[in-house]
């Protein structure tokens, strides 16, 4: 076999000679692809999705459904009625739900959304459903998942640290009810108890008891997308008590979902235009989304940068001048990196807040941004819950991404303004976006 050189490989990161002047088509976003996939396997009936993102966390997603014996038909048209895009075009994924078995198998990779929102679904199978991934996924938190799964009636085999790897003996039904969840290091934990809440015998009522719960707009979607295929879910912002969710049991419909594009996967294009005072288009940015990337328009536009929301999508265009930024990003963690980056190439300092749960994303996301960046020349210091950006002239060198989707992006925003900037293992954006080196150079004009 061929050595894997993948993660030793160093890619230039374009250097910009020039404003950047495009229109970027993102693809779809990973946070719906994966909530989609796993409600319609919940449903009582076929359901389609409309332009899936197909990346590496929502493959394994549909890979682990198929294990569990759903179908997940996959479809590429020009022109039928099955096409993905509201044009007639694109990718179309057909689901369909089945009784879930096991024994079976299941990689979640290091994708926070399938070994978060999967064990409950394997606690609905009917047979043990066996989970392991990458090494890093050993050490993310999920001791919010099993505890709350144990606490509502299902039986699992885990090594006692609370994470993976582990066995979920799903016994084809789930009693549910009341459970107290501490999701202060995820809010994936109270999204993976509603998704699946709608099938438990009493539903679910989920309380976080922790200090603080990060990422609320992923909450958010959880909920929509939950109330979009019929369950009736009961929130804080709804009347009800605070960090309290209720989710009646009852069936769910299958629908007809076209994937929004994957406005944090955005982020890097508009960082683009900002940082060398340019003009990026990112067609069908939805008018309304709860997706955390939609914050940007305002961030950016303190940063330095103005947008203009069209029938066209999103018109983004740098000014020339970049600024620093105070800012709490508990909401829109994942998308910390990028705005590092770009705050890294101010003209001033920066202060990002309310992200200490970054330290167990993909890597610890705080280290390795004052790392890489310091290695450039940066002045770079962690804090308690974030990072202080002092700006100074960066110079080129290797920008490590830990195996980091976001480290990848951040360091190629880098490039752009410093010349000889190279990224290792680029193509670990294959987690959320396999076509980033292409759709960057194309971008530039290359
Ligand atoms: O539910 C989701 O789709 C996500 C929730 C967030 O997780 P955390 O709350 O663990 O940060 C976010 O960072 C992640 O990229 C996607
Ligand atoms: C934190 C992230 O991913 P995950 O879904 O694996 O938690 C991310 O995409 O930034």
């Amino acid at each position: 076999m061929a050595p894997n050189n993948a993660h030793t490989a160093l890619w230039p990161a374009p250097h910009a000679s020039g404003a950047v002047d495009a229109t970027v088509h993102v693809p779809g976003s990973k946070s719906v692809t994966n909530r989609a996939l796993v409600l319609a396997a919940l449903a009582s009936e076929p359901g389609w999705l409309r332009r899936p993102l197909r990346s590496r966390d929502t493959l394994l997603m549909a890979a682990a459904l198929r294990a569990m014996g759903v179908g997940i038909e996959e479809t590429v048209s020009s022109s039928s009625s099955v096409a993905g895009g509201p044009d007639g075009t694109g990718e179309a994924w057909r689901v369909l739900p089945a009784g879930l078995l096991g024994p079976a198998t299941v990689d979640v990779g290091n994708a926070g959304t399938v070994m978060r929102f999967l064990p409950p679904v394997a606690a609905l199978a009917d047979g043990p459903v066996r989970f392991d991934g990458d090494p890093r996924s050993y050490e993310r938190p999920l001791h919010g998942v099993i505890d709350a799964l144990r606490a509502l009636g299902a039986r699992i085999d885990d090594d006692g640290r609370g994470a993976l790897p582990l066995t979920v003996h799903g016994s084809g039904a789930l009693d549910g009810g009341p459970v107290e969840v501490d999701a202060s290091s995820s809010s994936q934990f109270v999204s993976a108890l509603l998704l699946s809440g709608p099938r438990f015998n009493q539903g679910v009522e989920v309380r976080h008891i922790g200090s603080t719960l990060p990422s609320m707009p992923h909450i958010r979607m959880t909920v929509d997308m939950l109330r979009s295929v019929g369950a009736q879910v009961d929130t804080p912002e709804s009347g009800g008590e605070p960090n309290v969710w209720r989710v009646t049991p009852g069936a769910l419909l299958g629908r007809d979902l076209t994937v929004e594009p994957d406005l944090s996967n955005a982020q890097p294009f508009l960082a683009a235009a900002l940082v060398t005072g340019g003009k990026v288009l990112i067609p069908d940015w939805p008018a309304r989304t709860t997706q955390p990337g939609d914050q940007l328009r305002e961030i950016f536009t303190e940063m330095g940068g103005s947008c203009e929301l069209t029938e066209y999508g999103l018109e983004f265009t740098g000014s020339g001048a970049i600024h620093g930024i105070d800012v709490d990003l508990s909401e829109v963690g994942e998308l910390t990196p990028g705005i590092a980056a770009v705050a890294a190439l101010a003209d001033s300092p920066s202060t990002l807040r309310g992200v200490a749960h970054l330290r167990l994303h993909e890597t610890d996301r705080l280290a390795a941004l004052t790392k890489e960046i310091n290695e450039l020349g940066g002045d770079v210091t962690e804090t308690a819950d974030g990072l202080h950006i002092r700006p100074r002239p960066l110079h080129g060198g290797v920008f490590h991404t830990y195996d980091d989707h976001r480290m990848a992006t951040a360091g190629a925003v880098i490039g752009l303004a410093v010349k000889d900037v190279r990224i290792e293992n680029v193509a670990t954006t294959a987690k959320t976006l396999p076509d980033f080196p292409d759709l960057w150079t194309g971008m530039l004009g290359n």
